[in-house]
Protein backbone atom coordinates (compact mmCIF):
# COMPACT_ATOMS: atom_id res chain seq x y z
CA UNK A 1 0.00 0.00 0.00
CA UNK A 2 1.19 3.66 -1.04
CA UNK A 3 1.85 5.37 2.40
CA UNK A 4 -0.47 8.38 3.04
CA UNK A 5 1.27 12.08 2.57
CA UNK A 6 1.77 12.89 6.01
CA UNK A 7 4.73 14.09 7.57
CA UNK A 8 4.74 12.79 11.31
CA UNK A 9 6.19 15.21 13.49
CA UNK A 10 8.83 13.79 15.88
CA UNK A 11 9.00 16.00 18.48
CA UNK A 12 10.62 13.57 21.04
CA UNK A 13 12.79 14.69 23.91
CA UNK A 14 15.06 12.25 23.09
CA UNK A 15 16.48 10.15 19.89
CA UNK A 16 15.53 6.68 21.38
CA UNK A 17 11.79 7.87 21.35
CA UNK A 18 12.11 9.59 18.23
CA UNK A 19 13.66 6.58 16.07
CA UNK A 20 11.10 4.22 17.71
CA UNK A 21 8.24 6.60 16.51
CA UNK A 22 9.71 6.65 13.35
CA UNK A 23 9.69 2.85 13.05
CA UNK A 24 6.86 2.66 14.11
CA UNK A 25 5.27 4.87 11.27
CA UNK A 26 7.29 4.34 8.43
CA UNK A 27 5.15 2.07 7.02
CA UNK A 28 1.80 4.23 7.18
CA UNK A 29 3.30 7.88 6.44
CA UNK A 30 5.76 9.35 3.60
CA UNK A 31 7.50 11.12 5.52
CA UNK A 32 9.48 12.05 8.79
CA UNK A 33 9.94 15.43 10.45
CA UNK A 34 12.85 16.14 12.21
CA UNK A 35 12.53 19.49 13.87
CA UNK A 36 14.38 21.69 15.94
CA UNK A 37 13.94 20.06 19.44
CA UNK A 38 15.52 16.50 18.57
CA UNK A 39 18.07 18.56 15.65
CA UNK A 40 19.74 20.90 18.66
CA UNK A 41 20.46 18.07 21.03
CA UNK A 42 21.59 15.43 18.11
CA UNK A 43 22.39 17.22 15.18
CA UNK A 44 22.97 15.57 12.05
CA UNK A 45 22.91 12.06 13.27
CA UNK A 46 19.43 11.99 14.11
CA UNK A 47 18.66 12.12 10.40
CA UNK A 48 20.62 8.80 10.47
CA UNK A 49 18.57 7.42 13.43
CA UNK A 50 15.03 8.37 12.14
CA UNK A 51 15.52 6.70 8.63
CA UNK A 52 16.24 3.46 9.49
CA UNK A 53 16.36 1.19 6.92
CA UNK A 54 13.59 2.06 5.74
CA UNK A 55 14.13 5.23 3.52
CA UNK A 56 11.20 7.14 4.59
CA UNK A 57 11.67 10.78 2.99
CA UNK A 58 13.55 13.17 5.80
CA UNK A 59 11.40 16.54 6.35
CA UNK A 60 14.03 18.96 8.53
CA UNK A 61 12.18 21.79 10.21
CA UNK A 62 14.81 24.42 11.31
CA UNK A 63 12.57 27.18 9.74
CA UNK A 64 16.07 29.40 9.45
CA UNK A 65 15.42 33.11 9.39
CA UNK A 66 18.25 35.70 9.21
CA UNK A 67 19.92 37.58 6.67
CA UNK A 68 20.79 35.79 3.26
CA UNK A 69 24.57 35.23 3.89
CA UNK A 70 23.79 33.82 7.26
CA UNK A 71 20.64 31.22 5.51
CA UNK A 72 22.60 30.53 2.66
CA UNK A 73 25.76 29.04 5.07
CA UNK A 74 23.36 27.28 7.46
CA UNK A 75 21.62 25.86 4.32
CA UNK A 76 24.83 24.62 2.61
CA UNK A 77 25.59 22.53 6.01
CA UNK A 78 22.72 20.74 6.04
CA UNK A 79 22.83 20.19 2.58
CA UNK A 80 24.94 17.62 2.57
CA UNK A 81 21.93 15.41 4.80
CA UNK A 82 20.08 15.59 1.86
CA UNK A 83 17.22 16.12 3.62
CA UNK A 84 14.20 15.89 1.62
CA UNK A 85 12.98 19.25 2.49
CA UNK A 86 14.16 22.15 4.51
CA UNK A 87 11.99 24.68 5.90
CA UNK A 88 12.67 28.64 5.85
CA UNK A 89 11.00 31.32 7.61
CA UNK A 90 8.81 33.30 4.22
CA UNK A 91 9.11 36.95 6.60
CA UNK A 92 12.80 36.69 6.04
CA UNK A 93 12.52 37.89 2.79
CA UNK A 94 12.71 37.04 -0.53
CA UNK A 95 16.77 37.47 -1.15
CA UNK A 96 16.98 34.61 1.94
CA UNK A 97 14.64 32.67 0.76
CA UNK A 98 17.15 32.35 -2.82
CA UNK A 99 19.98 32.29 -1.01
CA UNK A 100 18.65 28.93 0.72
CA UNK A 101 17.51 27.82 -2.53
CA UNK A 102 20.81 27.80 -4.39
CA UNK A 103 22.65 26.84 -1.02
CA UNK A 104 20.50 23.24 -1.26
CA UNK A 105 19.97 22.47 -4.52
CA UNK A 106 19.01 18.99 -4.33
CA UNK A 107 16.70 19.51 -1.08
CA UNK A 108 12.78 21.52 -1.70
CA UNK A 109 12.79 24.85 0.31
CA UNK A 110 9.59 25.09 1.49
CA UNK A 111 8.76 28.45 2.99
CA UNK A 112 6.95 28.80 6.59
CA UNK A 113 3.76 31.23 5.54
CA UNK A 114 2.00 32.25 8.91
CA UNK A 115 2.61 30.06 11.91
CA UNK A 116 -0.43 27.81 12.51
CA UNK A 117 -0.66 28.75 16.19
CA UNK A 118 -1.12 32.43 15.20
CA UNK A 119 -4.60 34.17 15.35
CA UNK A 120 -5.80 37.04 13.35
CA UNK A 121 -5.55 39.17 17.03
CA UNK A 122 -2.12 37.90 16.99
CA UNK A 123 -1.57 39.10 13.83
CA UNK A 124 -2.17 42.48 14.25
CA UNK A 125 -0.14 42.66 17.61
CA UNK A 126 3.33 41.84 15.53
CA UNK A 127 1.96 44.39 13.11
CA UNK A 128 1.66 42.09 10.11
CA UNK A 129 -1.35 43.12 7.89
CA UNK A 130 -3.77 40.49 7.67
CA UNK A 131 -6.24 38.54 7.93
CA UNK A 132 -4.49 35.32 7.72
CA UNK A 133 -5.45 34.14 4.23
CA UNK A 134 -3.81 37.65 2.57
CA UNK A 135 -1.05 37.68 4.69
CA UNK A 136 -0.12 34.08 3.50
CA UNK A 137 -1.24 34.57 -0.14
CA UNK A 138 1.51 37.35 -0.06
CA UNK A 139 3.70 35.51 1.52
CA UNK A 140 3.42 32.52 -0.66
CA UNK A 141 3.75 34.55 -3.77
CA UNK A 142 6.95 36.19 -3.10
CA UNK A 143 8.28 32.91 -1.86
CA UNK A 144 7.80 31.45 -5.19
CA UNK A 145 9.22 34.36 -7.14
CA UNK A 146 12.26 33.56 -4.72
CA UNK A 147 12.51 29.64 -5.74
CA UNK A 148 10.87 27.97 -2.68
CA UNK A 149 8.84 25.07 -4.57
CA UNK A 150 6.87 24.18 -0.92
CA UNK A 151 4.81 26.54 1.17
CA UNK A 152 3.99 25.79 5.04
CA UNK A 153 0.44 27.01 5.91
CA UNK A 154 -2.12 26.19 7.22
CA UNK A 155 -5.09 24.47 6.00
CA UNK A 156 -7.69 26.80 6.02
CA UNK A 157 -5.58 28.94 3.53
CA UNK A 158 -5.05 25.94 1.06
CA UNK A 159 -7.73 27.22 -1.63
CA UNK A 160 -6.10 30.88 -1.77
CA UNK A 161 -2.71 29.72 -1.67
CA UNK A 162 -3.21 27.29 -4.69
CA UNK A 163 -5.29 29.78 -6.68
CA UNK A 164 -2.03 32.13 -6.47
CA UNK A 165 0.41 29.82 -7.29
CA UNK A 166 -0.69 27.09 -9.34
CA UNK A 167 -0.36 23.06 -8.96
CA UNK A 168 3.49 22.94 -9.29
CA UNK A 169 4.31 24.04 -5.72
CA UNK A 170 3.81 21.19 -2.81
CA UNK A 171 1.30 22.64 -0.12
CA UNK A 172 2.87 21.17 3.32
CA UNK A 173 -0.57 22.21 6.54
CA UNK A 174 0.59 21.62 9.87
CA UNK A 175 -2.61 22.20 12.13
CA UNK A 176 -4.02 19.33 11.64
CA UNK A 177 -6.22 17.63 14.11
CA UNK A 178 -8.61 14.51 13.44
CA UNK A 179 -12.20 15.11 14.56
CA UNK A 180 -12.18 15.47 18.43
CA UNK A 181 -8.73 15.73 19.03
CA UNK A 182 -7.03 18.77 21.40
CA UNK A 183 -5.97 21.50 19.03
CA UNK A 184 -3.16 22.41 22.09
CA UNK A 185 -1.23 25.21 20.65
CA UNK A 186 -2.62 25.52 17.78
CA UNK A 187 -5.18 28.17 16.33
CA UNK A 188 -5.81 27.81 12.48
CA UNK A 189 -6.80 23.84 12.33
CA UNK A 190 -8.87 21.16 9.90
CA UNK A 191 -9.09 17.43 9.71
CA UNK A 192 -6.77 15.51 7.86
CA UNK A 193 -9.79 14.70 5.37
CA UNK A 194 -10.46 18.23 4.83
CA UNK A 195 -7.53 19.57 3.88
CA UNK A 196 -6.42 16.81 1.64
CA UNK A 197 -9.79 17.79 0.55
CA UNK A 198 -8.74 21.55 -0.21
CA UNK A 199 -5.88 20.24 -1.94
CA UNK A 200 -2.78 20.18 0.41
CA UNK A 201 -0.29 17.22 -0.67
CA UNK A 202 1.43 16.78 2.56
CA UNK A 203 0.14 17.15 5.87
CA UNK A 204 2.03 17.28 9.18
CA UNK A 205 1.23 15.82 12.09
CA UNK A 206 2.62 15.21 15.37
CA UNK A 207 0.78 14.95 18.87
CA UNK A 208 -2.25 13.36 17.67
CA UNK A 209 0.00 10.61 16.27
CA UNK A 210 3.22 10.34 18.62
CA UNK A 211 0.93 11.45 21.93
CA UNK A 212 -1.29 8.11 21.36
CA UNK A 213 -0.47 5.20 23.07
CA UNK A 214 0.09 3.18 19.68
CA UNK A 215 1.47 5.88 17.44
CA UNK A 216 1.80 2.97 14.69
CA UNK A 217 -1.85 2.34 15.04
CA UNK A 218 -2.68 5.60 15.15
CA UNK A 219 -0.48 6.78 11.78
CA UNK A 220 -2.56 3.48 10.40
CA UNK A 221 -5.65 4.87 11.47
CA UNK A 222 -5.49 8.47 9.99
CA UNK A 223 -4.09 6.61 6.81
CA UNK A 224 -7.29 4.41 6.37
CA UNK A 225 -9.14 7.61 6.70
CA UNK A 226 -7.33 9.49 4.28
CA UNK A 227 -7.84 6.46 1.82
CA UNK A 228 -11.53 6.14 2.21
CA UNK A 229 -11.72 10.23 2.08
CA UNK A 230 -10.11 10.26 -1.82
O1 LIG B 1 6.99 24.21 9.75
C1 LIG B 1 6.25 23.46 10.40
O2 LIG B 1 6.31 22.25 10.28
C2 LIG B 1 5.20 24.09 11.21
C3 LIG B 1 4.73 25.31 10.76
C4 LIG B 1 3.58 25.86 11.35
O3 LIG B 1 3.10 26.92 10.95
N1 LIG B 1 3.00 25.20 12.39
C5 LIG B 1 3.49 24.02 12.88
O4 LIG B 1 2.89 23.47 13.79
N2 LIG B 1 4.63 23.48 12.33
C6 LIG B 1 5.21 22.24 12.91
O5 LIG B 1 4.27 21.18 12.73
C7 LIG B 1 4.27 20.31 13.87
C8 LIG B 1 2.86 20.24 14.41
O6 LIG B 1 2.82 19.33 15.48
P1 LIG B 1 1.44 18.96 16.21
O7 LIG B 1 0.81 20.25 16.62
O8 LIG B 1 1.91 18.14 17.36
O9 LIG B 1 0.61 18.21 15.20
C9 LIG B 1 5.29 20.87 14.86
O10 LIG B 1 6.49 20.12 14.70
C10 LIG B 1 5.53 22.30 14.41
O11 LIG B 1 6.87 22.71 14.61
Amino acid sequence: MTPAPIAVALDAPDLETAARWAALVTPHVSTVKVGLELYLRYGPDVIASVKGASGVEVFLDLKLHDIPNTVAGAARAVARLRPAILTVHAAGGPAMIRAAVEAAPHTEIAAVTILTSLTETDLDRIGLAGPADAAVRRLAALSVEAGATALVCSPHEVPAVRAEVGDGIRLITPGVRPTGAATQDQARVATPEQALADGADLLVIGRPITGSPDPGAAAAAIAASLRRSV
